[in-house]
């Protein structure tokens, strides 16, 4: 491999060395600063210098067991060095926000570690739902090692429904002990990462009854694992679930109690409690739990850009080394990056990358200032930051799904090959359509924050600043092309969208429909409402946070940040002209697009808009250049595909 990398291909070269902007600035920009930007390196050059990180065989051609075992091992080689690495100096925030740019893992394990659970879920339940003798004396353990553990909530019958959990914990005051079970197989836990032969502790989300009433569904940390022999605990089923599209090596698990006992303080008791008589108390607001999953749901946005980044980056990279077909006699075979269809396939993945690093990190600093709210007892703005996490998740997975399949798609028969990586990026990214909230589920959430926000509208009520924009509609006047212009269009669309909601929704009722039917009858339209809500909110924070953020930037950098911002807009109103089209007449507040684009100049000019599109697009010096800089990853860490895929295996 150090041979491979060794060589650059000359088109490759010739490329980077058009770029125009200072790699080093755009760099830091998107680490955060140079402080950032140098932890992430040096935390990468020590981990990526390790000879025991490298595969000497392809997992693909490994059993089962061996990608499992050999996953452990670089798992632990990783955690041994980067425990090392940790840095006391950074603050929580910088901390948090050093990791949502960490790609480092993803360098190592095709299919993941089968640790994940344990750093992410795992601990952060403990921080969120423990109270604070059980964080003191849990998180040492975790962060030491000392007990390895994961998070099991789905069920065998149920994943999204929280409530339907079929797994029992009986609280008895004699012993003062939980009693775990599992009534039937359908209320074994299925899916948790690391469950089936990693870990040995597991937070489990149970059904709870005291004194024979139910006390709703409830966290409790479980030893599921002797700590010698590794063997189940009395009372505890464990195994694997078995081959899937992907996460082949995270270790996922099935767990099922028979009468398995553990003590009351295993219950994690921050937010809701049993006393030692039985008596329970309930949380102050069910909504405290949200944190958590907020936390993820923010993160998920980070793993999406920089697993899209990583996809595009091959294809890019792939499109400037790869030469096809002869449109000019005489003249030799163009690199396919010349071929605008080409630049528009790859060329909105660099766009959408950056788009999801910026609006992660607005989000991150939303989601910091609530849970300062929080621990205050403030809970006005977590009900905004859950809806904004719900529609973000689903809306950035899903495109970035579709994404990395059009990055394999435009490498040819080249992307098939598991050598290109991109197949493996392609089974991450589109598994996280499914975990912390399946896609669907999360658009209905976000949904119904906005039917609530859409009948405070139409009482004249304030509504929270990210729906703000649905009582402001009658002021657009005419279709404007610019980059304000379309996000406004969008605004326009998910108003009306909304409007439609609340309508459909009144009018179901007032046919005698109960209000579950009605959202039933509904939930297309809701859906598709809260997606364009999504697109409102990704187009204006990319915008709006690129004019603050870039002002201290230089020229070229900035030329090439705003084509981004004008690429993933225009790309957008394209993808989507039909709604921007649509005559919305439902509602009081919507004034169509239609009529208004009507009314003033003329239609709306789609070839001008194509155009615009292609303009961007064809500026390859810039867009392109921020992969083939190794802007987004470093060339050390993704060799150049073609090379990849003509020598990594068999390995010369
Ligand atoms: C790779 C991977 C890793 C995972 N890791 C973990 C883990 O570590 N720990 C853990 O506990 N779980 C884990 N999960 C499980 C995951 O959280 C669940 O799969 C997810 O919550 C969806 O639940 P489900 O599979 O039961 O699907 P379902 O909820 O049954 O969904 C099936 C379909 O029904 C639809 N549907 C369901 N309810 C509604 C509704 N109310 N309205 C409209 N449509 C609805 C959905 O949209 C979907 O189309 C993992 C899953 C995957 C794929």
């Amino acid at each position: 491999m150090d041979a491979v990398n060794k060589v650059i291909n000359e088109d490759l070269q010739k490329e980077r060395d058009k770029c125009k902007f200072n790699v080093a600035e755009l760099t830091a920009f998107l680490d955060g600063g140079d402080k950032f930007t140098q932890k992430r390196r040096e935390k990468e050059n020590r981990v990526f210098s390790i000879q025991g990180l490298r595969d000497a065989v392809p997992d693909e051609y490994m059993s089962h067991k061996e990608r499992y075992e050999n996953a452990v091992r670089k798992a632990v080689i990783m955690h041994q060095t980067l425990g090392t690495l940790e840095d006391k100096t950074l603050t929580e925030y910088e901390t948090a926000r050093l990791a949502l740019r960490a790609t480092t893992s993803s360098a190592i394990f095709k299919e993941n570690s089968p640790l994940m659970l344990h750093y992410s879920m795992f601990a952060n339940v403990i921080e969120g739902q423990g109270d604070e003798k059980q964080r003191e004396y849990w998180l040492k353990k975790i962060n030491n090692m000392e007990i390895i553990g994961t998070y099991a909530q789905t069920e065998l019958g149920h994943g999204t429904f929280i409530r339907g959990l079929e797994t029992t914990a009986e609280y008895d005051p004699k012993t003062e002990e939980f009693v775990l079970n599992s009534p039937k197989l359908t209320a074994y836990k299925w899916w948790p990462g690391g469950l089936a032969h990693t870990a040995n502790h597991c937070v489990v989300m149970a059904h709870t009854y005291s004194q024979g009433k139910s006390c709703g569904i409830q966290p409790f940390m479980v030893q599921i694992r002797d700590l010698e022999t590794n063997m189940p605990m009395k009372g505890v089923k464990l195994g694997e679930i078995g081959a899937k599209l992907g996460f082949n090596t995270v270790n996922n698990g099935f767990l099922g109690f028979e009468n398995h006992r553990i003590p009351r303080d295993r219950m994690l008791m921050k937010n809701s409690q049993i006393l030692k008589d039985g008596t329970f108390i309930s949380s102050p607001n069910s909504k405290l739990t949200y944190g958590t999953m907020v936390y993820i749901r923010v993160s998920i946005l980070g793993t999406m850009a920089n697993t899209l980044g990583r996809a595009v980056t091959i294809a890019t990279r792939y499109a400037a080394v790869r030469r096809q077909s002869q449109p000019k006699p005489n003249e030799p075979e163009p690199q396919i990056l010349d071929y605008v269809t080409q630049q528009h396939k790859l060329f909105i993945g660099i766009a959408s990358s950056h788009a999801y690093y910026i609006s992660c990190f607005w989000l991150w600093t939303l989601y910091h200032r609530v849970t300062k709210e929080l621990a205050v007892g403030n809970m006005d703005n977590l009900a905004e930051l859950h809806a904004l996490a719900c529609c973000l998740k689903a809306t950035t997975s899903a495109d970035a799904a579709v994404l990395v399949e059009r990055c394999r798609l435009a490498c040819g028969g080249h992307g098939y090959m598991l050598s290109s990586n991109l197949p493996q990026i392609y089974a991450n990214v589109t598994a996280a359509n499914t975990y912390e909230g399946e896609n669907t589920v999360m658009l209905l959430q976000t949904a119904r924050a906005l039917v609530k926000a859409g009948m405070q509208v139409a009482q004249g009520q304030k509504v929270s600043p990210s729906m703000a924009y649905l009582a402001d509609q009658s002021k657009m006047a005419k279709w404007d092309s610019s980059v304000d212009g379309i996000v406004k269009g969008f605004q326009k669309v998910a108003a009306g969208k909304v409007a439609a909601c609340l309508a459909s929704l009144q009018r179901h009722t007032n046919n005698g429909q109960s209000a579950e039917d009605a959202w039933n009858l509904t939930s297309v339209q809701l859906v598709a409402a809260s997606e364009a809500h999504a697109r409102v909110i990704l187009l204006s924070v990319f915008k709006s946070e690129m004019d603050v953020q870039t002002l201290t930037l230089s020229g070229e950098t900035r030329t090439v940040l705003f084509q981004l911002v004008q690429l993933y807009t225009i790309y957008w109103a394209l993808e989507k002209v039909g709604d921007l089209l649509l005559p919305t007449t439902t509602t009081t507040y919507s004034v169509s697009i239609c009529d208004t684009a009507m009314r003033c100049d003329g239609w709306m000019d789609e070839t001008s808009l194509f155009e615009k599109s292609t303009i961007q697009t064809s500026a390859r010096t810039g867009i392109a250049g921020l992969v083939l800089s190794g802007l987004v990853y470093d060339s050390a860490v993704y060799p150049e595909l073609v090379h990849q895929s003509l020598t990594s295996w068999p390995l010369q």
